[in-house]
């Protein structure tokens, strides 16, 4: 760190108050925030400059458990001193926000992608038709997050438009900020900085959709510059991709991976959330497990037919409905395999004991 940087003022610029530090209450533990996730090894931001650690053996124990567990970008942690010089992470401190997706194939395990973000920002380009349904998908995983989404719309400078396509997505997306912006042009940038300044953004969206140079953009020199100073030289000219950044005029950024297939959690807030219109008529409908399909005075069908539901829209609902409803299947199945393991390995630890 250079001199000039002061470690208090570090920890505040990432974020630190009031509420984290009565959470942690006196302690030996060092807090930090997250920076960088890279297979076992944590980038981590302190007051004592960046860093990158491993796990203490708790929380390692804990993330074999449930990859959830362990700490994820964002996350504030506590770093603990050992007598031989050591450094490890301890814990997690229990995170405000946290955007998880539902790992695409394979388990029902669910992936952290960023923690105690204040506003989740879905990001497309227009560049091309931003596809409605794929913005309603990020739209419902924001939602989820615990934090505030907004709609960025990239590369503004391509569109004659703009303004019409921000229109028709407020349209759908009640209650969202939709933000056109350009890096060339430069509309649009300063909102994203003060939606930083006020905490941490997170910008979720696929790739190409402009995130990287948004973050160049917003970064500038002086983060870069910080990058540099570390004494072994490493972190040197590495990318900021898939990390949280220190912007020079307050607040941070996470990028987080181009999202190509995310999945929803089983719980289905998101979703509710994200279509409170289709949710609205639903509970309008005569019978409570109305099937919108033939029933007498079903509320869905009637705004289908006058045109006060858009038929797309309702499509996409009923696509991510049904894949709610198959993640939570999926979960329960995966639980109650763990608990027949368990139970297994209970019963032979039992069988083993008695023949001591
Ligand atoms: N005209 C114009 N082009 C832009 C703008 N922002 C980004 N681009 C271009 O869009 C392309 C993709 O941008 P990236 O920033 O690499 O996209 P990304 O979302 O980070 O993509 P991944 O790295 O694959 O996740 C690049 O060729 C950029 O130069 C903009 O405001 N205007
Ligand atoms: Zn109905």
């Amino acid at each position: 760190m250079p001199d000039s940087v002061d470690p208090d003022d570090l920890l505040t610029r990432l974020g630190w108050d009031d509420r984290w530090a009565a959470m942690l209450g006196p302690t030996a533990l060092r807090p930090a925030r997250v920076t960088r996730v890279d297979r076992g090894l944590y980038g981590v931001l302190g007051a004592a400059g960046p860093d990158r650690h491993g796990l203490g053996p708790n929380l390692l124990e804990a993330a074999a458990h449930d990859p959830l567990d362990g700490p994820c970008v964002g996350d504030w942690v506590t770093l603990r001193d050992w007598p031989d010089d050591r450094v490890t992470i301890d814990a997690v401190l229990p995170r405000r926000t946290v955007l998880v997706r539902a790992q695409v194939g394979g388990t029902s395990h669910e992936q952290a992608l960023a923690a105690n973000v204040t506003t989740t920002a879905v990001v497309a380009g227009l560049d091309q038709q931003p596809s409605m349904t794929k913005l309603e998908r990020l739209i419902a995983l924001a939602w989820e997050s615990g934090a505030a989404p907004v709609v960025l719309l990239t590369k503004a400078d391509l569109a004659r438009d703009a303004d019409d396509v921000a229109a028709d997505l407020m349209s759908v997306a009640p209650g969202i900020e939709v933000i056109c912006c350009s890096v060339l042009d430069g509309r649009g940038i300063e909102r994203v900085r003060e939606l930083a300044a006020a905490g941490t953004v997170a910008l979720v969206g696929s790739s190409g959709a402009g995130k990287s140079t948004l973050i160049n953009e917003l970064v500038g020199a002086d983060v870069l510059a910080t990058r540099d100073i570390r004494s072994d030289g490493r972190g040197r000219h590495t990318s900021v991709r898939r990390e949280l950044v220190l912007l020079p005029s307050g607040g941070c950024l996470v990028d987080t991976p181009g999202l190509r297939g995310v999945g929803l959690s089983d719980t289905g807030e998101g979703l509710a959330a994200t279509f409170a219109d289709v949710e609205a008529l639903i509970a309008q409908c005569r019978f409570t497990d109305c099937a919108h399909e033939t029933e007498p005075d079903c509320a869905v069908r009637a705004a289908l037919d006058d045109g006060r539901l858009d038929v797309r829209r309702y499509e996409s609902w009923q696509k991510l409905q049904r894949e709610v409803a198959w993640m939570a299947r999926r979960k329960d199945a995966r639980l109650r395999a763990d608990e027949l393991k368990r139970w297994k390995r209970r019963t032979k630890d039992q069988r083993s004991a008695r023949h001591r």
